[in-house]
């Protein structure tokens, strides 16, 4: 088993102002640098989903992939799973790059949950609900999440149901807290340093 993970960084930030979330600076630290922190311990080597001049991380070291046309997440993934394919992996893990607390023990507990998922798709639940776009994909899902994106489908949990995904549960309220506004992005650094 070789396990390589995606921060996906495609987005477009509308709602922090339309900015390029992952170089925000959060605790000293652009926003990228945290979950590329958490990630990069847990797998083989990271990935940058992102569209645009690829030069802007440059400075982290990982190989950046655009998405063959933008369409949420999952073409992120695809583009992700591809790259991860041609490379000699067998599973990708992937990541928003707007969730700065990650847990540590994110890989072995979605490896876990995929044992008891048929197509070997498993993704990430805490307290406050489901976060499938941070989920574990075996590399021969490849051909179907194609079909998917194709059909015009864009929809994480449709496909995640789809394949009969198995969900990994964490106990961490914060484990996949996103930073989606100019609120959550002061409190996610109040948090970092102690002062919420
Ligand atoms: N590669 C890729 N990633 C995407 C795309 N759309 C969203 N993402 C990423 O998926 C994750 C979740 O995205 P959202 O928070 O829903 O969207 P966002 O663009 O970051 O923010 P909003 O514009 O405010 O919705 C983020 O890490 C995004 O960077 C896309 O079309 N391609």
């Amino acid at each position: 088993m070789r396990i390589f993970g995606v921060i996906l960084a495609g987005g477009e930030g509308r709602r922090m102002g339309g900015v390029d979330k992952a170089l925000l600076p959060l605790a000293g630290q652009p926003l990228i640098a945290h979950v590329l922190d958490r990630l990069e311990p847990q797998v083989e080597r990271v990935l940058i989903s992102a569209n645009g001049d690829p030069a802007r991380f440059g400075r982290f070291g990982c190989t950046v992939v655009p998405d063959a046309r933008p369409q949420g997440p999952l073409s992120g993934i695809l583009a992700a799973l591809l790259k991860a394919g041609e490379s000699g992996a067998t599973h990708l893990v992937s990541t928003p790059v707007d969730t700065p607390f990650l847990p540590g023990d994110l890989v072995p507990q979605l490896l876990m949950a995929a044992k008891g998922a048929t197509g070997g798709l498993a993704y990430a639940a805490d307290p406050t609900g489901d976060h499938p776009a941070t989920a574990l994909w075996p590399v021969m899902l490849a051909p179907a999440l194609s079909g998917f994106l194709a059909a015009g489908e864009a929809k994480v949990t449709r496909f995640a149901a789809a394949q009969g995904a198995a969900r990994a549960v964490f106990p961490d309220p914060r484990a996949f807290a996103n930073l989606n506004t100019p609120e959550d992005l002061a409190l996610a650094e109040a948090l970092l340093k102690g002062t919420a």
